[in-house]
C-alpha cells in the first residue's frame, strides 16, 4: 500500500514515461520520483519499447540496470532526445534547485545534452521565488576553505552536508555545501556568480535548462512550459 504522496509521484512518473518513444536516447535523472519513472520504463520495455538510457547517478544506473534498461555511458554521449528528472524546488519560470540527493553535476550534464528536459515533481516543490531549499554546491575537497569563503562573500551561509558523522561524498568523490542564500531574486545572476568560483565543480541552480515541468497535484497532473 503506498501513501498519497507516493501515489502522486507515481502518477506524474507514468505521464512522463509516456513521452519516451522507440529509439530515443533517454537521460535518467535521480531521486525518489525518478525511481517510479524507471520502474514504469522497465514495464514498458516488457511491452516492446526500445530505448537507451543515460544515467545521472550511480544509484540510477544500478536501478535502471535491474529493470533491464540498456544503458550508455554519460561520458560517451553526445546528445539526448529526452531526459526526465526530479527537482527540490521550482518556479513557474522553470527555474530549479536540484541536488538534494547530491547528483547535481551529472544531472546538469544530462540536462545540458538534452533536447527536451522534463521535470517530474509534486506541488510541495513549487515556490514563487527559489531559496527556501539551500542551493547544493559540489566542491572539490582541496578547495573546501577557499570555496566556503567565496560563498560567504556572496551572501550565502554554507553548511557542509553530512552523511551520519562523515562528510557526504558525491559520485565524483567531492563534498557538498548546502548554501542558504535567502530568497534568490535573480537565479541567473547567482548561477553566473557561482560558475565563476574556482573549486566549485557544479551547483544546483538550473536556469534555462528545462522544457516542461509536470507537477502532481492530488489526482491531476499540471504542466508548466
Ligand atoms: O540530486 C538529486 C536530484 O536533484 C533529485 O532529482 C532531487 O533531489 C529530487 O528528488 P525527489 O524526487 O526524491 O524529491
Amino acid at each position: 500500500m503506498i501513501d498519497s504522496k507516493q501515489q502522486e509521484k507515481r502518477e506524474v512518473a507514468l505521464k512522463a514515461a509516456e513521452l519516451v518513444k522507440d529509439g530515443n536516447i533517454v537521460g535518467l535523472g535521480s531521486g525518489s520520483t525518478m525511481d517510479f519513472v524507471i520502474v514504469e520504463l522497465g514495464r514498458r520495455i516488457k511491452d516492446g519499447l526500445q530505448f537507451t538510457g543515460v544515467a545521472s547517478s550511480l544509484k540510477t544506473e544500478r536501478l535502471a540496470d535491474s529493470y533491464g534498461i540498456s544503458m550508455q555511458e554519460l561520458g560517451m554521449t553526445s546528445g539526448i532526445d529526452i531526459s526526465i528528472d526530479g527537482a527540490n524546488e521550482f518556479t513557474e519560470q522553470l527555474h530549479l534547485i536540484k541536488g538534494g540527493g547530491g547528483s547535481l553535476f551529472r544531472e546538469k550534464i544530462v540536462a545540458s545534452l538534452s533536447n527536451n528536459t522534463i521535470i517530474v515533481t509534486d506541488s510541495t516543490k513549487k515556490v514563487n521565488q527559489l531559496g527556501q531549499f539551500g542551493v547544493p554546491v559540489e566542491v572539490v575537497p582541496s578547495a573546501y576553505e577557499f570555496v566556503k569563503k567565496q560563498l560567504i562573500k556572496l551572501g550565502g551561509n554554507p553548511i557542509i552536508r553530512k552523511s551520519l558523522a562523515e562528510n557526504f561524498i558525491t559520485d565524483n568523490g567531492n563534498f557538498v555545501f548546502d548554501v542558504d542564500f535567502g530568497i534568490i531574486g535573480n537565479p541567473a545572476c547567482l548561477a553566473q556568480q557561482l560558475d565563476g568560483i574556482v573549486g566549485i565543480l557544479e551547483h544546483g541552480l538550473f536556469v534555462s535548462l528545462t522544457t516542461k515541468i509536470l507537477m502532481a497535484n492530488g489526482n491531476e497532473v499540471v504542466t508548466f512550459t
